[in-house]
């Protein structure tokens, strides 16, 4: 099929959601692996970086004052506090990816979830549920990132965030990664065929046809 035969389409924008310690940005960072034309918005926040973190590539940190001040001017697609913390999505980072062709993968809470829900509609929602709480709790005191008031404050937080995980269009349970990594992907090959078949991407070659 030659270009000038299909519309030009924006690219999907994707979500994961997920109870902190679940495995998201595991499994994120492992499906951006292997797909490469996967773009992941590198979100603003005011919670400090971890150890290893960087500027720009896991989050751009900045102070609350500067983020309020973002706020105000209007850069977020969306934003929410989570644990204490604020956190956001460009709009400009976004629309720009997007306008390429690029599919775009946001990780963020519920909260933001629905803010995009209303904004970007086809945008499509995924939430990686973990296979039980002594495995969430087990994970999140593993990963050895957070004292231990902060992993008592998101296993608290994580009932609220696993009770929103019917709003989004598929539930990945993540108990073998290799598994619900399996899952991720097929849901983005499902969704990216579904749009490379869309009637209007047709509309040149069907007017062709009809000379
Ligand atoms: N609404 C919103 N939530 C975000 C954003 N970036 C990260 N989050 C969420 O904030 C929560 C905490 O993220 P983080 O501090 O990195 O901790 P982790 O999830 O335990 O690795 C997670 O649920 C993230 O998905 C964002 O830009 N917007
Ligand atoms: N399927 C899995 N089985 C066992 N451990 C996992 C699995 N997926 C992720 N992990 C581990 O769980 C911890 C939390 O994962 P992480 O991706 O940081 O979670 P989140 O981004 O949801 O907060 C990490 O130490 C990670 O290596």
């Amino acid at each position: 099929m030659s270009a000038s035969r299909m519309l030009t389409d924006d690219g999907t924008l994707f979500i994961v959601a997920a109870p902190s310690g679940a495995g998201k940005s595991t499994l994120v960072n492992a499906l951006l692996g292997c797909e490469p034309a996967i773009s992941l918005s590198v979100s603003h926040t005011t919670r400090p970086p971890r150890s290893g973190e960087e500027y720009g590539r896991h989050y751009y940190f900045v102070e609350r004052a500067e983020f309020e001040r973002e706020i105000a001017e209007g850069i977020f697609l969306e934003h929410a506090e989570v644990h204490g913390n604020l956190y956001g999505t460009s709009h400009t980072t976004v629309a720009g990816l997007l306008a390429q062709g690029r599919d775009v993968l946001l990780e963020i809470d519920w909260q933001g979830a629905r803010q995009i829900r209303q904004s970007k509609p086809d945008c499509v929602s995924v939430f990686i549920l973990p296979p039980s709480r002594p495995e969430l709790e087990r994970r999140l005191r593993g990963r050895g990132s957070d004292s231990a008031e902060v992993i008592e404050r998101r296993l608290h937080n994580s009932r609220e965030e696993i009770s929103h995980a019917h709003e989004f269009d598929y539930i990945i349970v993540n108990d073998r990664f290799e598994d619900a990594l399996g899952d991720l992907q097929a849901i983005v090959h499902a969704v990216r065929q579904r749009a490379a078949l869309q009637c209007r991407r047709y509309e040149n070659l069907i007017a062709e046809l009809l000379g």
